[in-house]
């Protein structure tokens, strides 16, 4: 790819990344090569040793749960970042901004850990004021680190119908009965995008319910790019901050 913009010295190339349909209704997307070999690379270094064991949005606020067994940790704004945020609203169309975008948060999973059933959207309205740029419109989940060793650790979907062509098969499990819904495999550098509410300013879609299967073995590292309806107050957002390898 061309070089998209110069930022501090980085030059933020964007990877000719492919684009599969998967579902209209809810819209899901399956994007191969969305994150370079060197940004993974990059993304792996900077949060090596940031990782805290993951919350969840519970009654009184962000708490640690069974329901989400992993390490989390969002990323500061560096140049590589900005780049990837950049790419995330171009693939959405001019209309969304920057500043509608969560600090990106990458997820880390080891042997029996786990996301269970959930939405990203949020159901309790203390979650989607306006001070936290409403609900969570859109979502990118991209795969950042996978090891050769991974077992499980797939992502599944069972509301959305699994894609048939065999072609397929290196992205979803082909073999899982057609009623688990769709489950994609933990593929390196590839991501999925799917729309979680019913319209732009509507209620959350149910059927945008996922999981992070439990990894049986390797390592698993996730990240979540997610778009708020409305921009984010000043104190959600992170600052930007300068190029840090
Ligand atoms: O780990 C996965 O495959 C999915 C993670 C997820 O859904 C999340 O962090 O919201
Ligand atoms: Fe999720």
């Amino acid at each position: 790819g061309a070089v998209d913009t110069v930022v501090g010295g980085y030059a933020c190339i964007h990877p000719t990344y492919r684009v599969h349909k998967v579902s209209s209704s809810p819209l899901v997307i399956y994007l191969q090569n969305f994150i370079t070999a060197d940004e993974r690379a990059h993304l792996k270094k900077v949060s090596e040793s940031s990782f805290r064991r993951s919350v969840v949005a519970g009654h009184d606020g962000a708490q640690q749960s069974r329901i989400r067994m992993s390490q989390s940790t969002d990323l500061r704004r560096d140049a590589v970042v900005k780049c990837i945020e950049r790419r995330a609203l171009d693939f959405q169309g001019f209309d969304t901004h920057e500043t509608q975008l969560e600090p990106l948060q990458l997820v880390k999973y080891g042997p029996g850990e786990h996301y269970d059933f959930h939405t990203d959207w949020l159901a309790d309205p203390q979650y989607s004021t306006s001070f936290n740029g409403g609900n969570r419109m859109t979502s990118f989940f991209a795969y950042v680190h996978v090891s050769n060793d991974t077992t499980g650790g797939g992502t599944n979907f069972p509301l959305v119908s699994p894609p048939r062509d065999e072609r397929w098969c290196g992205f979803v499990e082909c073999d899982e009965p057609y009623a688990n819904g769709v489950t994609f495999r933990p593929v390196e550098g590839n991501a999925i995008f799917w729309e979680n509410l019913l319209a732009p300013g509507g209620e959350g879609d149910t059927r945008t319910e996922h999981a992070g299967l439990p990894l049986t073995g390797g390592e698993k590292i996730g990240m979540n790019i997610w778009t708020r309806q409305v921009p984010l107050s000043d104190e959600v957002r992170r600052e930007d901050l300068p190029l840090d390898f």
